[in-house]
Order: C-alpha cells, then sequence, then structure tokens
C-alpha cells in the first residue's frame, strides 16, 4: 500500500523528528536525497537550476545546489522571493553557484540566460507551506524554462494545492517529483496527480503514527486482495453475481459487464434483462445462466435506460429497483444511480464518472452541479454524495477514487493504473462486472473498488499494450492480468 499523510500529521511528524534531531539536519537529508536524484538526472557537463521561493522548500533547492555544485555540476538559482531561506543561501553561494534574482512580474536577464542553458529545472518555489496557485514571479520564471529541460520539483509541484482537493490552480508541472518522510495527498488525488510525474519518497527518518488520508494499492496488495478459490470452494461459494444491465436499445454493456464478470473468474453470473440482450448473452457467453435467481451482490445499471417507457423497458427498470431494495450488496452504475434514493442497508459501491456524480447530486441537493465543478474538486464532491447515500462512491477518471461510505473513517483509495486508451465506451461497463465479481466473493465495497480499478487499468494496458484498446478486449485481458499479480514472487514493486 502506499500511504500519504495529510499535511498537518506531517508537519506534526517533522517537528517530533526535528526536536530529537541536531537543528537543520531534516533539511539537509532532504537536500542530499534531492541532489542524489538530479544528479542522476544531469549529465557531467549539464546546467541545472534551481527556481527558489522564500520558504523551507527552497531551502532544500539552495542545498542541494551547493552540493551538486560541490560535486563539479554548473548549477545556477534564480530567487523568485526577496527573501531565500538565509543558511540555504548561504551555502549556495560558498559552493559557487551562480545566484540571480527573479522578484518581479516579468523575468530579469540574468534569469532568463540561466533558464535558457537549464538541462535540469528544480522547483523549490513552495511546499507543503504553499497556498495553491503559483506567485507570478514564479510564473514568469518557468515560462521560460526551454521544453527539452527535465522538471523536478521539490516536495511538490509549486502552486498545487499539497491537500490533492483543488485542481483549479495555476502550478508547475513537473516530469519528476522528490518528496520526503512520505507521499502527501497531492501527489495522489486526481485534481493535483498530473502535475506531479514520477514520484520518488526520499527517507529522512520521518515517522508518522496517523491513519493516512489517501492510499493506493500496489500489485503486492492486488495479489494478497484477490479472492483465490481453495479446494472446498464451489460455485455458489465463490460468489454468485446477479446483473441486471442493458436492454433493448443497449445490448452492448449488458455483454460487457456479464463477460468481465465471467473474466474476472466469478462463481456463476445470473443475467436479467430484456429479450434482445437475453439472446446475445446467452450465444455469446454462454457460462451465464438466464434470469433472476439467489446472489451474493448485484450488478445494476450499465446500460439501462430508465426512461425507456416501452413495456420491456419498465420491466428492466422494475427490476433494477427490486436488486436495489434487495438485501444483497450492489455495485450501482450508469443508470440505476438515477434510481437510487437514499442509504441502502447491505454494502454498495456507486460508480459514476464526473457527469453521473453531478447529475446525482444535483438530484439528491436541489443544487444544480456540473461535471466541471465535480472535476474541479473531485474528493468534495464524492465524499458528498457518500455522506448523502451512505455508500461508497467509485468515481472514475484518469486517477479513479474511492471514498468510503459516510461514517467510516478509512482512507480514501486513488488509483491511477490506467493508460488514457481506457476512455473508451464500454470501458465503464466492464469496471461494473469487476467490482460485482469482487462484491460476490464478499470483498467490502472499498476494496472491491479500488482493487476492480486497478486490475482494469492493466488489464488495459495488457489488451494493447501502447495503444487503442476496445472494451471487450479489457475484459479478455483480465484473466492473464489477474494470473500474472497472483503469480508475482513476494516484495516485487
Ligand atoms: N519542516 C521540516 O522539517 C522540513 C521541511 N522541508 C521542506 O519545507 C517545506 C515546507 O516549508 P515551509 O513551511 O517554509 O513552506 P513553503 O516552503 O512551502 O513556503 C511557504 C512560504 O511561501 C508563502 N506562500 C505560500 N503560498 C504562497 C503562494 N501561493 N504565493 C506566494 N507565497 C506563498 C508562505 O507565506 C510561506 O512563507 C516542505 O515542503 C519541504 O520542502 C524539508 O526540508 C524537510 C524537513
Ligand atoms: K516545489
Amino acid at each position: 500500500m502506499i500511504d500519504a499523510y495529510a499535511v498537518d500529521d506531517v508537519r506534526a511528524a517533522e517537528e517530533a523528528a526535528m526536536s530529537a534531531l541536531p537543528e537543520g539536519e531534516l533539511m539537509q537529508r532532504a537536500a542530499a536525497g534531492l541532489a542524489e536524484v538530479v544528479a542522476v538526472r544531469v549529465a557531467r557537463d549539464g546546467h541545472v537550476v534551481v527556481v527558489v521561493g522564500g520558504g523551507n522548500n527552497g531551502g532544500d533547492a539552495l542545498y542541494a545546489a551547493a552540493r551538486l555544485a560541490e560535486r563539479g555540476f554548473a548549477v545556477g538559482a534564480v530567487t523568485v522571493s526577496g527573501h531565500p531561506h538565509a543558511r540555504g543561501l548561504a551555502a549556495a553561494l560558498a559552493a559557487g553557484v551562480e545566484v540571480v534574482e527573479s522578484t518581479g512580474e516579468s523575468a530579469t536577464p540574468e534569469g532568463a540566460r540561466l533558464l535558457a542553458a537549464a538541462d535540469v529545472v528544480v522547483d523549490g518555489v513552495l511546499g507543503i507551506g504553499g497556498r495553491p496557485g503559483l506567485p507570478p514571479a514564479a510564473r514568469a520564471v518557468f515560462d521560460l524554462v526551454p521544453d527539452e529541460a527535465w522538471l523536478v520539483a521539490v516536495d511538490l509541484p509549486s502552486g498545487a494545492d499539497p491537500s490533492g482537493q483543488d485542481s483549479s490552480a495555476d502550478r508547475v508541472f513537473a516530469d519528476e517529483t522528490v518528496t520526503f518522510g512520505v507521499a502527501k495527498p497531492v501527489h495522489l488525488l486526481p485534481a493535483t496527480e498530473s502535475a506531479v510525474g514520477r514520484l520518488t519518497v526520499v527517507d529522512i527518518g520521518l515517522e508518522v503514527d496517523t491513519v493516512p488520508a489517501v492510499q493506493r494499492l500496489t500489485h503486492d496488495d492486488a495479489a494478497r486482495m484477490w479472492p483465490v478459490p481453495g479446494p472446498g470452494d464451489d460455485k455458489y461459494s465463490r460468489g454468485v453475481l446477479g446483473v441486471v444491465a442493458g436492454g433493448e436499445h443497449y445490448t452492448g454493456a449488458a455483454l460487457l459487464s456479464v463477460t468481465s464478470a465471467v473474466c474476472a473468474g466469478v462463481g456463476m453470473v445470473r443475467y436479467v434483462g430484456p429479450s434482445t440482450p437475453t439472446a446475445l448473452v446467452r450465444a455469446q457467453v454462454p457460462e451465464a445462466v438466464m434470469g433472476p435467481g439467489r446472489v451474493q451482490a448485484w450488478v445494476v445499471g450499465p446500460g439501462l435506460d430508465a426512461e425507456d417507457d416501452s413495456e420491456a423497458g419498465r420491466a428492466q427498470v422494475a427490476a433494477a429497483r427490486e436488486a436495489l431494495a434487495s438485501g444483497e450488496p450492489c455495485v450501482v452504475d450508469a443508470g440505476a444511480l438515477d434510481l437510487l434514493d437514499g442509504p441502502r442497508a447491505a454494502p454498495t459501491l456507486l460508480t459514476p464518472h464526473a457527469g453521473e456524480l453531478a447529475r446525482a447530486l444535483s438530484r439528491l441537493t436541489g443544487r444544480e452541479l456540473t461535471r466541471a465543478q465535480v472535476a474541479g474538486t473531485p474528493v468534495t464532491h464524492a465524499r458528498e454524495l457518500a455522506d448523502r447515500t451512505g455508500c461508497t462512491v467509485l468515481l472514475k477518471g484518469s486517477t479513479t477514487l474511492v471514498v468510503p461510505a459516510g461514517s467510516s473513517r478509512l482512507p480514501i483509495r486513488s488509483q491511477a493504473d490506467a493508460p488514457a486508451w481506457l476512455a473508451t465506451a464500454g470501458s465503464g461497463d466492464v469496471l461494473a462486472g469487476l467490482a460485482g465479481t469482487l462484491l460476490a466473493a464478499g470483498l467490502s465495497p472499498l476494496d472491491a473498488g479500488s482493487l476492480a480499478a486497478l486490475v482494469h487499468g492493466l488489464a488495459g494496458h495488457a489488451a494493447n499494450p501502447g495503444g487503442p484498446v476496445r472494451a471487450l478486449a479489457v475484459a479478455h485481458g483480465i484473466p492473464g492480468v489477474v494470473a500474472g499479480l497472483l503469480e508475482r514472487p513476494p516484495g516485487r514493486a
């Protein structure tokens, strides 16, 4: 599990660590780790430029600059605050770093000159003390970073919201981020993760003993959590999944969610739907059983058209309502999100994308919300839907969030395992079938949602590495991905 801790908890841990160490030791450890990473990114005759703000983040950058200069690299520093870290500045100057100032709204000629020659640029403007948004002087300097330069952010990309909530702030987009002690929410959450690039966590001897704010499942977690049948199992004990999906007009969703469940190794699938999708499922997924019956969990909603006023359409909506009213765990997807009124007694996972989440919250709160608002502050809105419904909410996106049900103090999960090619029609139906299989096997909605997101992402890669994928190929990729995860030797990253 990759754990990210809230900024206040990190600060408290830093204070505790500092009180037991000589003054400045923690910053020296941070600077040493940062310098190590930069040193392997730059050629012996390359140029490093650190961009320095007024806080300790700038201090890290200045001490790292000093260490790099002492190792013989050509290092310059551009200060974008009038008050850079005094001791860090002295160390940098003593080591021969060329330091220039650029604190106005346009970059100074000296700053522009240094940046034009930069091969690696280090962003040491704002760290966990930063408010979202980039100061104008820093923006002016970062606008001059050459396209080919490698950009390393210190602790986090400056301007990004350290708590990872707000996506709207102007920020640096880094190729790589070197953080200290532990990851922070900014590194894992969808509002800010895209600015982080490759993440390295440098050990500075920090011990955070609070509950993480955000967690990410690794491949080892997936291997540990995946429900593997034993010799005593049969199809019923492994979990029977009921699927209420598709209709006369949306037949693909039925096929995709049922295929996905079968490929994920469900004990048995019961498909419930009108005659056309039933005939297609019968023909193409011979493993599936037609019609309702006893199940351990339901997937309700892929391709469900709640507006379909035909007899078959009304019957399908009634079947969906019946599953929602049952005492069984449920994945509530797409069209069924419009049918959910309040809390369910059984474990429930809602799987909206941003537009569906906006629509569901608008309906439940009477406030008009847009997709853009949800995408702007995804955690806030997913949490609100979880609180309103008492259900776990999986918000789909390039980074997928899973926010546990209202009263739970469990950390949020955040998975970023999928290629962008996975943004394709039918992909969500596959995810629903996968998550439903895991719920039917007895996993909690939080575990089922996050594990499904991880395996779905890996299956997207496996379906056609580096290129376009169709949803059916993603479903067909699941068995190989699961086998690959299960045969991993313990301890591999
Ligand atoms: N506290 C510690 O023990 C350690 C801290 N470290 C570094 O220290 C950083 C935190 O340092 P600080 O608390 O000094 O905070 P920052 O270096 O993040 O800078 C905050 C300063 O910038 C100003 N500021 C904040 N947001 C701004 C904005 N949007 N526009 C303009 N000015 C803004 C604030 O008034 C504050 O003075 C960490 O991110 C990390 O890089 C590391 O050296 C490891 C040890
Ligand atoms: K930074």
